[in-house]
């Protein structure tokens, strides 16, 4: 998968993909701006040629070319010509704003959809650490940062560079002394915010962080709200949410007034560098032979350079603060995937059930490097005991934290094997590990003679279905819940319901299978929802089952009715049921059992009966 890094130079790269737009947007955007930067130039016109006598030629030619009429015609007309420019510019920049708009919202959706592509793919391990409210506050505000940064580029930074570019054009060409001393003085100011603007986008990256503070102990007390009532822990954990508020208020106080602090210091920078150049082009007016008129039609132009100066010192803000936004978003770049793989061949296909062999695995939690791994050369030169040639680690300790050492199984086609064991003896890691939401630590598994590593997760979970204990449920219709998005005939539903005995609960209901369920499935017991996840893996198909103490809170008399229904659904399939119960195991054809990660035990229930001591035979 092609890694996604935010950066600004990334961002630029993508601008660049809408040439066209952009080309379009600016030529509007130049257009839209000329009409308005040559409205100062009216001025000198006015009052030199219409109130004080002088001469530049303007008007003659208006009298003899378009329309001669008096001083208060004259002042008419050009108002109404100045007026009919500001129309024509108004309109042109919302045209401009509609295409910029567009071309900083597809980025940033860009953005999002490569955010939630990643997520796609996140490691379950990642996933297990992740802060949800941190992740999704990274997606709204962090994206919205980049956002106004994309749209500031685009929409401000050409045409201000060329309103500037036009407006010294304009003023070099009215008095050329006076305008250089207003260009050489005005890099002092951009210098000066410069400085200024390098704390802003610190300071913006704590408040982004704050928010996803607030945002993640939110979520999580609002998950948890159920089990905090229960606790009576309310108090404690609205506090705590309060806490993080309070803290993003700090923060957001500090970015707010530090951040206009900065910008109002360096316009006013700017306000003084104005009043200096306003005195001296009085000066020049009682010096040097520049009129009244053009005066103050610099004046006018100092004004129209405000606005565009103040957009390029803030843009230094806009681009810090996305620099922070972008080291933020990348936190989620940088968070692993899962493995892709390059799939050779497809064993699930043409046939009806699989075989399972495990070799050798070994699985931890902590993320080793690869100096960490046992050394299993070296070990297998002592490990003549085992039955691996790669034996345990040493005792150096650190095979304690292994969570499954050394597992070897032979799981055939259409057997029906069950995995017993105490609790915390690994049974559930394995049997996340065989639907590939753990990558293995050392060994392989042969679907059907194929290594996962040469199979898609997608491929071994579209066949494998893992039940699990606590099924979640989504806050939408009973139906949903049980097809996921997919479409099933009518036969196919009420067929997988009344294997998974839900047929009474459905009837129940007061909406039938458009009732909807509540929060995590709240309105069915647990029980009920166990069941619904067995419909929805009846309904899947898939070629391996596994019930991962599925049946749990069923009791007895139930879960036997259950799984006489899926008897005959089952007959064909390969089942792996991992339970403490007796009832769930009892017709397991092969049993093996774990005790810390090991495979201790293994054998027919009849063999394992006949030991002494077996975990198989305390469980009766
Ligand atoms: N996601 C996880 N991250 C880190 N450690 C984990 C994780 N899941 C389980 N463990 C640890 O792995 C060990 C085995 O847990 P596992 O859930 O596989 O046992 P189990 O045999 O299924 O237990 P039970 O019968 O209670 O369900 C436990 O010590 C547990 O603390």
């Amino acid at each position: 998968m092609k890694q996604y890094f935010c950066s600004i130079k990334s961002i630029v790269q993508q601008l660049l993909s809408y040439k066209r737009e952009l080309i379009l947007g600016n030529i509007i955007a130049i257009a839209a701006t000329l009409l308005v930067v040559v409205i100062p130039l009216f001025i000198p016109i006015i009052v030199d040629e219409l109130l004080l006598g002088k001469d530049h030629g303007f008007i003659s030619w208006i009298s003899a070319n378009i329309w001669t009429t008096d001083t208060k015609g004259y002042v008419l007309g050009i108002l109404a010509f100045i007026l009919l420019l500001r129309l024509l510019s108004t309109f042109l920049s919302v045209l401009q704003t509609k295409i910029f708009v567009s071309i900083s919202k597809n980025i940033t959706f860009g953005m999002r959809q490569k955010l939630l592509a990643h997520l796609k793919h996140v490691s379950l391990k990642e996933y297990e650490m992740m802060r949800v409210g941190a992740v999704t506050s990274k997606l709204v505000t962090d994206v919205e940062t980049i956002d106004g940064f994309v749209s500031t580029t685009i929409s401000k930074l050409i045409v201000s560079s060329l309103i500037l570019v036009f407006s010294s054009i304009v003023l070099l060409w009215i008095h050329w002394q006076l305008a250089l001393f207003i260009l050489l003085t005005n890099p002092i100011v951009v210098l000066f915010t410069v400085k200024l603007s390098r704390n802003i986008g610190k300071l913006k990256k704590e408040e982004n962080r704050a928010v996803e503070l607030f945002q993640s102990s939110l979520n999580e007390t609002l998950e948890l709200f159920h089990q905090i009532r229960a606790a009576n822990k309310e108090n404690y954990f609205f506090k705590e949410s309060e806490n993080k508020a309070r803290e993003l208020k700090e923060h957001s106080t500090n970015y707010g007034y530090k951040s206009d602090a900065a910008m109002k210091l360096s316009y006013l920078v700017f306000l003084a560098g104005y009043e200096v150049f306003r005195a001296v082009s009085i000066l020049a007016v009682a010096y040097s032979d520049l009129s009244v008129g053009l005066m103050l039609a610099i004046f006018s132009y100092l004004w129209v350079m405000v606005s565009p100066t103040q957009d390029i010192i803030n843009f230094q803000y806009v681009l810090a603060t996305a620099k922070a936004a972008c080291k933020r978003i990348n936190t989620i770049f940088e968070m692993e995937q899962e493995p892709e793989v390059e799939e050779v061949e497809n064993p699930f296909i043409h046939r009806k059930a699989i075989d399972i062999e495990v070799e050798g695995l070994w699985f931890s939690y902590e993320k080793r490097s690869r100096h960490s791994r046992p050394d299993w050369e070296s070990l297998a030169l002592e490990g003549k005991k085992s039955q691996d040639p790669r034996v345990e680690p040493g005792d150096d300790g650190k095979e304690s934290n292994y969570i499954l050492r050394n597992i070897n199984m032979h799981i055939s086609a259409g057997s029906k094997v069950a995995i017993v064991g105490a609790s915390g003896s690994g049974k559930t890691t394995l049997a996340n590990i065989l639907v590939g939401f753990y990558p293995l630590e050392s060994g392989e598994i042969f679907y059907g003679g194929i290594s996962n590593r040469n199979l898609k997760l997608s491929t071994i979970r579209e066949n494998i279905y893992l039940i699990l204990q606590h099924p979640k449920l989504f806050n939408d219709t009973m139906l949903f819940n049980l097809t996921l998005g997919n479409s099933y005939s009518e036969e196919a539903v009420a067929e997988a319901l009344h294997i998974a005995q839900l047929d009474d609960v459905i009837a129940r209901l007061d909406k039938g299978l458009d009732t909807l369920v509540g929060k995590d499935g709240i309105k069915l017991s647990g029980g009920q929802r166990q069941r619904v996840a067995i419909a929805r893996m009846v309904l899947s198909d898939p070629k391996v089952v596994i019930f991962d103490e599925s049946t749990s809170a069923l009791d007895v008399h139930t879960e036997a009715k259950l799984f006489e229904a899926l008897h005959d659904f089952l007959r064909k399939k390969t089942v792996i049921t991992i339970a403490h119960r007796l009832s769930t195991i009892k017709s397991a054809e092969f049993i093996y059992v774990l005790e810390d990660g090991r495979v201790v035990d293994s054998g027919t229930p009849k063999a394992l009966l006949e030991k002494d001591e077996s975990y198989f035979s305390s469980m009766i």
